[in-house]
């Protein structure tokens, strides 16, 4: 017998790849992963074990002692879910049951990330139930023989990096698309790193190997300069030939997805509270808003009420990726939801409420959080501005800038005039000075440096512009070299400290003093002229004598709190002092921004 697979050895055996990597530490042997092979010795020695474990009646799988081949053999099933069917014999590292893997797959322009997940949904996508619309939800279930495998089905790190940048984790396992004919691309080392930053699991897939100028062997060797070495060269990178034309090899990527996933030990609580992330949502003509949630803890049912950001729905109806309507839905199910009436994005967390009370409690308190953070960030903001009142900070600021022209003469040109444009305050930093169109790499460099690209006579392709948008970086193109040193102009200008002026905004003639037991004395007030604004500064004066300076801590109209009131209109102003009284003026104002001079 030569040598054989972890992962094959414990499917042959019967017993989990767990319960396999026990028996291996036990006895000393080293591996890089389930997919490490071991040679027939230490096999037979395995064997042995499980058999001894057997006839003490054990926990170990029963057809281990008399069927060391059985391929077949499975293990008692504990649960539905062939995934947890694997574990029943491994000691549970938790009570809470298994739940399929959330694939995510990622990869250069072109490599194929759409063809693959096509294939797969094509071939291990169950038809669509009856009465059921199958359409894009942004994720699907697909079946093999190791149980249900989610893909998120928006190829790119775009997606994965916008679900990322709103603190959720969605996927557990990353695909890494890399064409065989191409190799490693500056979005491929893109991709990568995201994946390295989440912390995601990944697995490299080679695809396009149907193709005549394929050439696997590059990319490994490619691989291993960004030390992702493969296992078949000593590493525990697990890399996968694939044809997403042919479908080869895609059935050993889902095995690796599944054994991936199995050391992960995915788990959740089906009946734990509800958790979920919004993959995607968006406006139907018909059916009006829907959104597409992961299902990450606990069970979803129609009727639940569920919170997103500071909104809140009941769920009308809930389908399942294949379109078919479904009651309830536990973890790593994605449900597309009727029910929301406002369009939730990407990445925002779900939570659920117990009724609709407690819904709009949720959100109420949000707005309240939200709303303190903005004043906090208002009254830095007044403090700042207060600073700078006293005089400049007399820091140094650096503009970083990318420049790309069509010559060389152009671009000495342009940093020569750029030299004489710095000044004490501002410094210009030319982090890259090119010939030619912006590039993709531009792009990143701007966007983890932030630098502004500023292109002469040249233009971004097609492809630089959406990673561009995508990353919210602009690329500003110019034919004339001045109207590209304006720009510069302007930019210097707004490096440059603020400077703020006081505006006056309005006045209040104080009618009554409510007293309120959370917050003090209100003054109830009208509003005889301009308009009084939350955090605006107040002066209040009694005859000719200003007996009070701060700031308007709440503004409400009848019970409801407000950002502003205009002139002529009644409403309670707590200015943060408590001896307000009837027939005082306040007087609002606040700090704005001003043009340097
Ligand atoms: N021969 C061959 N062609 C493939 C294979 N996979 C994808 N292609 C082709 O490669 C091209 C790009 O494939 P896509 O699936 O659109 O690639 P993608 O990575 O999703 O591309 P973007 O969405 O633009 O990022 C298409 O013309 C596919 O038909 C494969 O395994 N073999």
């Amino acid at each position: 017998m030569s040598k054989v697979r972890i992962y094959t050895l414990a499917k042959d055996l019967g017993v989990d790849n767990h319960k396999m990597l026990e028996i291996l530490d036990g006895l000393g042997v080293s591996y890089k992963s389930v997919s490490s092979t071991i040679d027939e010795e230490n096999v037979e020695i395995i064997k042995q074990i499980l058999a001894d474990e057997a006839a003490e009646g054990g926990d170990a799988a029963p057809a281990a002692a008399s069927a060391p081949a059985a391929a077949t053999a499975e293990p008692e099933e504990a649960d539905e879910t062939p995934a947890a069917a694997a574990q029943a014999d491994a000691e549970p590292a938790s009570d809470l049951p298994h739940r399929a893997p959330v694939v995510t797959i990622m990869g250069h322009v072109d490599h194929g990330k759409t063809s693959l997940l096509d294939y797969i949904r094509k071939t291990r996508v169950a038809a669509k139930e009856a009465g059921g619309i199958t359409q894009h939800v942004g994720a699907f279930e697909a079946k093999t023989s190791k149980g249900k495998i989610v893909f998120i089905d928006t190829p790119g790190h775009e997606a994965f990096t916008t679900i990322r940048a709103r603190g959720a984790n969605v996927a557990d396992i990353a695909i890494i698309v890399i064409a065989a004919d191409d190799s490693l691309m500056p979005q491929t080392r893109e991709a990568i790193a995201h994946a390295q930053a989440a912390k995601v699991p990944m697995l490299i897939a080679i695809n396009k190997v149907d193709l005549p100028q394929a050439d696997p062997e590059k990319v490994k060797t490619d691989l291993t300069q960004l030390n992702l070495v493969p296992e078949e060269y000593g590493g525990d990178v697990i890399v996968v030939p694939v044809s997403a034309k042919t479908g080869e090899g895609v059935e050993d990527l889902l095995e690796y997805i599944s054994l991936t996933a199995e050391l992960e030990d995915l788990r959740a609580d089906p009946k734990g509270q509800f958790s979920g992330v919004i993959i995607e949502g968006r406006v139907d003509k018909q059916a009006g808003v829907l959104a597409t949630v992961m299902v990450q803890e606990g069970t979803l049912h129609v009727g639940d009420f569920l919170v997103v950001g500071e909104n809140y729905g009941k769920i009308k109806a809930m389908t399942d990726s294949n379109g078919g309507r479904i009651k309830e839905a536990g973890p790593s199910t994605p449900v597309q939801i009727l029910g929301f009436s406002e369009v939730p994005s990407s990445g925002e967390t779900v939570v659920s409420a117990k009724n609709e009370h407690a819904a709009r409690e949720i959100v109420a308190q949000r707005a309240s959080d939200r709303r303190d953070e903005e004043d906090a960030r208002e009254r830095r903001k007044a403090q700042r501005s207060l600073a700078d009142l006293l005089g400049p900070l007399g820091e140094v600021h650096t503009v970083n800038l990318i420049l790309r022209a069509d010559t060389q003469g152009s671009l000495e040109a342009i940093q020569g005039i750029l030299a004489r444009k710095e000044t004490e305050d501002v410094k210009l930093n030319v982090m890259l000075a090119g010939i030619g169109a912006p590039t993709e790499g531009d792009v990143l460099l701007a966007s983890t440096a932030e630098a502004q690209i500023l292109c002469f006579n040249v233009t971004p392709s097609a492809a630089v512009t959406k990673v561009a948008e995508t990353k919210e970086i602009p690329i500003k193109a110019y034919r004339i070299i001045y109207e590209m040193i304006d720009e510069v102009d302007r930019l210097i200008k707004g490096n440059l400290d603020p400077v703020f002026e006081e505006q006056y905004l309005g006045r209040a003639e104080v009618r009554m003093v409510i007293h309120h037991p959370k917050s003090g004395n209100i003054a109830g007030s009208y509003v005889t002229d301009g308009m009084f604004k939350r955090n605006a500064k107040a002066k209040v004066t009694r005859g000719k004598e200003v007996v009070y300076e701060g700031t308007v801590v709440g503004l409400k109209r009848f019970k409801d709190d407000v950002r502003e009131v205009q002139q002529g209109y009644e409403c309670g102003i707590n200015i943060d002092w408590n001896d307000v009284q009837e027939g005082d003026i306040i007087e609002a104002s606040e700090m704005v921004e001003v043009e340097p001079r």
